[in-house]
């Protein structure tokens, strides 16, 4: 019985399991390229075809990644458009993409402009992660309508190839796996570079030649022990003693 009662507080004082790591992403294009789509595609399995025109809305999920219980927020943002060449980024962008630890850079294959913004949206990334430039991945979303397209694969793949990212080429209504593919590779890039590292990081070099650095496998000295000191005061006191009697 007092063992049963013992297990229990022992149970009742274990920590409470850390909740699951967040990842944050967002995802960023012109308008009606379909990125409502995508994400909800990737997040619920389901193709819908028509979405309100979007506000920002925050999707929230747990998935696996490597066998890792993780919560993936995705920030669907309003489109961004383009006037006289220069963008117009709206300030739920700017926040999204500041807040974002990755983002999702989708254009349009049946929208030649939406590809033209990618290289502007990606500048705005960069001047925002500074040192710290978040991962990114290019989806060219659409390309199930064939005879609409207008941007080829080849030059999404050279576009993606000069920025450094990956690139997809999906399709939101037609194939979930391409989709889940390439979020999922995200989820999965930054989940490793969150990874504490796994060996110690080197020790960091001697200051000087002179200074020698400790070595294991020199003993430390003893500290005297208590025994010790009691013992070598005894032995003080009884020396006084001695000389004191004899003088
Ligand atoms: N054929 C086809 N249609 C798609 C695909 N993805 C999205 N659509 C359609 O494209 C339209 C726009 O999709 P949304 O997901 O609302 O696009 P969005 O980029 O979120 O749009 P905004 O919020 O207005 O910027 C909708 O009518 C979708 O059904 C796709 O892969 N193929």
């Amino acid at each position: 019985m007092r063992l049963i009662q013992n297990m229990t507080s022992i149970a009742e004082s274990a920590p409470p399991p850390a909740p699951p790591r967040a990842i944050r992403m967002a995802v960023i294009g012109g308008s009606g390229v379909g990125k409502t789509a995508l994400v909800v595609r990737f997040l619920t399995r389901r193709f819908i075809g028509d979405y309100e025109r979007n506000a920002g809305n925050l999707y929230s999920r747990e998935v696996q990644v490597d066998g890792e219980q993780v919560t993936i927020q995705v920030q669907d943002t309003p489109g961004v458009e383009m006037t006289d060449n220069a963008i117009n980024l709206p300030d739920h962008v700017t926040c999204s993409i500041q807040w974002a630890d990755a983002v999702v850079l989708v254009y349009s294959t049946t929208d030649r402009r939406s590809f033209d913004l990618i290289e502007q949206l990606h500048r705005q990334v960069a001047r925002s992660g500074g040192a710290n430039m978040p991962p990114v991945i290019l989806l060219a979303n659409k390309s199930d309508l064939l005879h609409l397209r207008r941007v080829d694969p080849q030059q999404g793949q050279l576009l993606a190839s000069a920025l450094g990212c990956s690139f997809y080429e999906v399709s939101a209504s037609e194939d979930y796996s391409q989709v889940h593919q390439a979020f999922h590779r995200l989820c999965r890039q930054l989940a490793q570079q969150q990874q504490p590292p796994a060996t110690p990081p080197p020790p960091p070099p001697a200051t000087s030649s002179t200074e020698k650095r400790r070595s294991p496998l020199i003993p430390r000295p003893k500290s005297p022990n208590m025994q010790d000191l009691k013992r070598r005061f005894r032995q003080a006191l009884s020396a006084k003693v001695r000389t004191v009697t004899s003088v």
